[in-house]
């Protein structure tokens, strides 16, 4: 049976040290042979997109399984930035380091071994302590970055759609808050943008430093606890994008749910096919849509 290590001659054989863009060739040609649970060449591609547009200094995932994800992300960073993973299989992770190292952004990862419920605490004292020393005026926090997206489809798309969702939470505001109707149970506008404004305001109390970009892509039924754990650990903030994989199929209870209940995330699904079958898996349905949600949070 293959062991994740079984990965490392195949990428050392195919691509030469410190070129990312062919580690990644060949870590999506190894899954056109043997299953490899990375979000793949065309969910990647959608994200790259986002990231080149909205041009990260401070990242955070959660799921890295090799470092498919996470040579992507970090590639996008520039030198002085950081991009923290938990991973809680600790064979994974210490592939992933091996593989971030040998594409040549390993000097911008840390790897935090854990589950995301554990991990978050220390990742966002590592992320809060990387703010400090920044040069003052510049990473500045996610409202900066993600202003800097301009032409960019997908960035350029949610910043609108939070220009109009601001709009309409002012004027629901200004009509006493009665107007605002966001779907069945959901509070006011008002109140729910109220509600986060307080749990922002805490975070910041809490010295928490939001990232500017956060991706979620491990245990599906975590998404919401963990999102809801960054959030109150101030790890997202305004102008953070928050990209979720998988939130079709097999797809993550009470996520997207979340988002449009808080009342200030603009968000978006990115469609494409999930990106690798299981045929040994009984229960899995073979070739099934699926999307990657992106969301800003304003
Ligand atoms: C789909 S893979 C991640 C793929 C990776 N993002 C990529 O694109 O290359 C999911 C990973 O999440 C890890 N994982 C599952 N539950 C987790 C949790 N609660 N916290 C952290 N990692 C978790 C698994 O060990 C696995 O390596």
């Amino acid at each position: 049976m293959l062991q994740p290590s079984d990965i490392l001659p195949w990428v050392r054989a195919k691509a030469a040290p410190g070129d990312a863009a062919a580690v990644l060739s060949a870590l999506d040609e190894w899954a056109t042979h043997y299953p490899m649970y990375a979000i793949g060449a065309e969910k990647g591609a959608m994200l790259d997109q986002v990231l080149s547009d909205l041009r990260p200094q401070v990242a955070l995932e959660i799921g890295t399984f090799l470092g498919y994800s996470a040579v992507r992300t970090a590639r996008q960073l520039d030198q002085g930035g950081l991009l923290v993973c938990i991973e809680a299989n600790p064979q994974n992770a210490a592939v992933a380091r091996q593989i971030i190292d040998y594409a040549g952004v390993g000097a911008r990862v840390t790897i935090l071994e854990g589950l995301g419920s554990e991990k978050l605490p220390e990742a966002a004292r590592i992320i809060a302590a990387a703010r400090q020393r920044a040069r003052p005026g510049e990473g500045g926090g996610a409202s900066g970055a993600a202003a800097a997206g301009s032409g960019g489809g997908v960035l350029a798309g949610l910043q609108a759609q939070a220009v109009e969702q601001q709009a309409e939470a002012a004027a629901a505001a200004a009509a006493g808050g009665a107007a605002g109707e966001g779907g069945a149970g959901a509070p006011p506008l008002e109140g729910r943008a109220a509600a986060a404004a307080g749990a922002t305001a805490r975070a910041a109390a809490a010295g928490g430093a939001p990232v500017d970009y956060l991706f979620l892509d491990h245990c599906k039924p975590c998404y919401l606890p963990d999102l809801l754990a960054a959030e109150a650990l101030g790890l997202v903030g305004h102008g953070t994008v928050v990209a979720a994989d998988n939130v079709v199929y097999p797809g993550a209870p009470g996520y997207l749910e979340h988002l449009e209940g808080v009342g200030r995330y603009a968000t978006t699904l990115l469609a494409a096919p999930h990106e690798v079958d299981k045929p040994w898996d009984p229960n899995w349905e073979m070739g099934r849509a699926d999307a990657v949600a992106v969301s800003l949070r304003w």
